[in-house]
């Protein structure tokens, strides 16, 4: 079931159109993430879905159901980092929160820290965390009123590899938990460990969007070697349905239409043509290569 549907969604800032007409949908229980070069829409797409922003036009759903104040209240969101007193503690600092919000209730307090791993921190000043730690408290102030979605915005802006990691190791904690994911990065190795799904968008427009797998696996490639490269690469130039063969450091690539490459046969064919192989495997490629291929960018 889609818990978020965005249809043709358009949004222009005097002459910049930053959303040229965009639609996705995001599963239930997905880590969905939105990526892109920097200007390519996603904050605009976040600010839209959260009713922070209108758009020209175009429409989305929560739910199935058009958004309004009480489906809201399932959705926890974190554009930008809060301002938390740097003299208070978490505790303190998220019942000023809740205070404000009216989401959840003091008693959830303690519930959210504990989801976010600084439950044992709790006493301590804001301003003695590290930004790991600040970005945590960002996030189980977004917690509070246990909303079954989450939309982020970059979380792991400007964290250092703990930092990182340890959002990394939250997100993927609140999955498993049964909340749904959607976030905004341009950290593509990240969002490779992290997302289900993924939406890659370029200057407005929506390049692909699916299930990670869907979106990387666009051919099948096969990685090859043997003790002669030169014999192997002119051999596998004449075997049925490759579309192209290249040579990539130390081993061959052999590109085949998706869901057509059989290795098996691969290795039969050099095999009955008197080569050996050495090495044979399917390449699985990143996100990072797939989005650049993508974006051109
Ligand atoms: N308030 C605004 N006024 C004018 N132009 C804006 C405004 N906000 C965004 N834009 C422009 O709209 C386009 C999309 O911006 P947006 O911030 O949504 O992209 P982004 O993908 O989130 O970028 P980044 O990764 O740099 O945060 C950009 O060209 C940006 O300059």
């Amino acid at each position: 079931m889609s818990i978020l549907q965005v249809q043709d969604l358009k949004k222009t800032y005097g002459k910049i159109q930053a959303l040229k007409g965009v639609s996705f949908d995001v599963p239930e229980g997905s880590v969905f993430g939105i990526l892109g070069p920097n200007g390519s829409g996603k904050t605009t797409m976040l600010s839209i879905i959260l009713d922070v922003l209108n758009a020209d036009s175009g429409n989305y759903s929560w739910f199935g159901k058009p958004a309004s104040p009480d489906l809201r209240k399932h959705i926890g969101s974190l554009l930008e980092t809060p301002n938390f007193y740097h003299y208070l503690s978490a505790v303190n600092n998220l019942k000023i929160t809740n205070s404000i919000s009216g989401r959840g209730d003091v008693a959830a307090i303690d519930a959210v820290l504990q989801k976010v791993k600084l439950y044992e921190r709790r006493k301590s000043r804001f301003s003695t965390y590290s930004l790991g730690m600040k970005q945590r408290l960002a996030i189980a102030a977004a917690l509070l009123g246990d909303p079954k979605i989450l939309v982020l915005d970059e979380p792991t802006n400007g964290l250092d590899p703990v930092g990182i990691m340890e959002i990394r190791e939250l997100i993927i904690e609140l999955s498993k938990k049964g909340h749904t994911i959607i976030m905004a990065s341009h950290l593509l190795d990240e969002v490779e460990k992290v997302c289900t799904h993924v939406a890659i968008l370029k200057t407005g427009t929506l390049v692909t969007s699916g299930s990670v797998d869907e979106v990387l696996i666009d051919e099948d490639v096969v990685e090859v070697s043997a003790s002669d490269m030169q014999q192997l690469q002119s051999l596998l130039l004449t075997i049925p349905g490759q579309t192209k063969v290249h040579m990539a450091e130390q081993t061959l690539h052999v590109h085949f239409p998706k869901g057509t490459a059989k290795p098996e046969e691969v290795n039969q064919f050099c095999f009955n043509n008197g080569i050996t192989l050495q090495q044979l495997s399917i390449k699985k490629k990143r996100l990072e290569e797939r989005f650049f291929e993508l974006t051109n960018n």
